[in-house]
């Protein structure tokens, strides 16, 4: 019997020409995240970071909680809140200053790019930065340091990756005996959301989510929840303070990571081409309009 042999697979993986590609520089030709950088716009994230250490106290985030998360303020939708964002500056971003709709559309594109079937990931990348509504009048007018940037635990140490780590000397709960060391607070593996992370737009976007009952999976909330838990996704700090379902979501959140950060561009969306697919998202996962 003749034996036809089969032809030899090729076993490097073909990227397809539509893969996404992360940059090595961002949009002003320096390393991304590099907040050591000489320059003038350095030096304004740099004193954002010193307010935001001074000021996000354990007792702050309780109370600022508890009020947000009435949902009293404004009723509106997705696409509106996304509109919104274009009057929105962030302060704390070294690599980005195009308008924040921009961002949002960049990261949904890039990460569609390479996950097409995960439409839930390209819905939670449209909103994920959604709670820097925040800096707006209607929702509280809240000053920057309050809103953006990283983010990291109160109630037990601060770690050493933390961004501008210096500053935290001028916050109160650096001299709090039960909260500066290790475990502060918490018991090691009580799970991330047993933790009191520093208020901003993730926290609060994830409530506005999941109060107002999306269908998004767990890991998509997770994802808009921790995006900017730096220390955690990126320097691996605070893991002992998560349990088996954290590491699990870490999966997604690594993922999302890379699409966040290095799609961050002077190449703009063109947003009506793209704004049908989102609505036809919004509208699997959302109703129509949200509390907020
Ligand atoms: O400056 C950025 C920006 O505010 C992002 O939205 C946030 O998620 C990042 O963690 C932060 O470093
Ligand atoms: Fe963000
Ligand atoms: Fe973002």
């Amino acid at each position: 019997m003749a034996i036809t042999k089969q032809p030899e697979r090729n076993n490097k993986v073909v990227k397809s020409s539509d893969a996404f590609v992360a940059p090595d520089i961002n949009a002003f030709g320096q390393s991304f995240r590099d907040y050591n950088a000489e320059s003038e716009r350095q030096k304004g994230v740099e004193e954002f970071y010193r307010l935001n250490h001074i000021n996000q106290t354990y007792d702050f985030v309780e109370k600022t909680r508890e009020e947000y998360k009435k949902l009293d303020r404004v009723q509106m939708s997705i696409w509106e809140c996304c509109e919104l964002l274009n009057e929105v500056v962030d302060e704390s971003d070294p690599d980005l200053d195009e308008p924040q709709i921009q961002h949002l559309l960049q990261t949904a594109e890039a990460i569609r790019k390479d996950y097409p079937n995960e439409d839930w990931l390209h819905l939670t990348a449209l909103i994920h930065d959604l709670g820097k509504v925040l800096l707006l009048p209607k929702f509280g007018g809240l000053p920057q340091w309050a809103v953006v940037g990283d983010t990291h635990p109160l109630g037990c140490a601060f770690d050493e990756s933390i961004v501008h780590h210096k500053y935290f000397k001028d916050n109160p709960d650096s001299k709090n005996p039960a909260y500066n060391n290790k475990n502060g607070i918490y018991k090691e593996g009580c799970g991330l959301e047993n933790v009191m992370i520093s208020w901003g737009h993730d926290d609060y976007m994830y409530m506005v989510a999941k109060e107002n009952g999306t269908t998004l999976p767990e890991a998509g909330l997770f994802v808009i929840r921790y995006h900017s838990f730096y220390p955690l996704h990126k320097a691996g700090a605070y893991t002992h303070l998560m349990n088996e379902e954290d590491r699990k979501n870490m999966k997604w959140l690594h993922i999302f990571n890379k699409y966040d950060l290095y799609s961050k561009s002077k190449v703009q969306v063109d947003i009506d081409k793209v704004k049908p697919y989102y609505l036809s998202l919004i509208n699997k996962y959302f109703p129509a309009k949200l509390k907020w």
